[in-house]
């Protein structure tokens, strides 16, 4: 199955120099804050574990599962909890975790959802954002690194829910994923 790649984008040593640098900043950020950090379901799984342990801070962890329908940018798109948090977030200053920012549909949505629930302040940050494919502009408080717009595996970035455990970015052969996968 690694045939499969194309290409590798971003090695294993870079994604680990960069998780370090962001952790630096997020404990200097929070030092009086109330930090809740949030992670999406499945994709930011790996990422998230390897930021935490950067982080200098006592942190509250928890995990949302959500699926969207409709990202082509002839929709308006729709996003549904599937899994919710355990507790509330009230007075809890929020950092959402993501794989990925693609059309910024989820982002927006969980951005959102998560200020109406009465958290002190929600802030992102991704470990990839793919600005090509942006349908709802979203603010991105933390990047770990600009992609083509390729489709992307690895650190916790799925085809067919393989590849998550890649300890590097890559991006996948044209002809393994199609059109259908990109516009769904
Ligand atoms: O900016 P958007 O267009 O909304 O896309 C980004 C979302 O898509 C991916 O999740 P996916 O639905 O593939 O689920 P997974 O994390 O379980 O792989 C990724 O993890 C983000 O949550
Ligand atoms: N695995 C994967 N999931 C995505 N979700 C949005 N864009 C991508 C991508 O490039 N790869």
């Amino acid at each position: 199955m690694k045939n499969d790649i194309k290409e590798i984008l971003i090695s294993e040593e870079e994604v680990s120099v960069r998780i370090k640098e962001l952790g630096k900043e997020i404990t200097k950020d929070y030092k009086e804050k109330n930090l809740m950090v949030v992670g999406i379901l499945k994709g930011a799984v790996v990422f998230m574990s390897e930021l935490c342990k950067r982080i200098d801070l006592p942190i509250d962890m928890d995990f949302m599962s959500v699926s969207s329908y409709g990202k082509s940018s002839r929709s308006t798109g729709e996003v549904k909890i599937i899994k919710d948090l355990d507790d509330s977030v009230e007075g809890k200053d929020i950092l959402i975790v993501e794989d990925i920012i693609d059309t910024g549909l989820t982002l927006s949505y969980l951005t959102d959802n998560l200020k109406k629930r009465g958290a002190n302040s929600v802030k992102i940050i991704t470990l990839l954002d793919k600005p090509g494919r942006r349908n709802i502009q979203v603010k991105v408080d933390y990047l770990g690194f600009e992609v083509p717009n390729e489709f992307i595996v690895g650190y916790g970035l799925d085809f067919s829910e393989m590849y998550r455990n890649l300890p590097y970015i890559a991006a996948l052969k044209e002809e393994v994923y199609n059109d259908e996968i990109l516009n769904k």
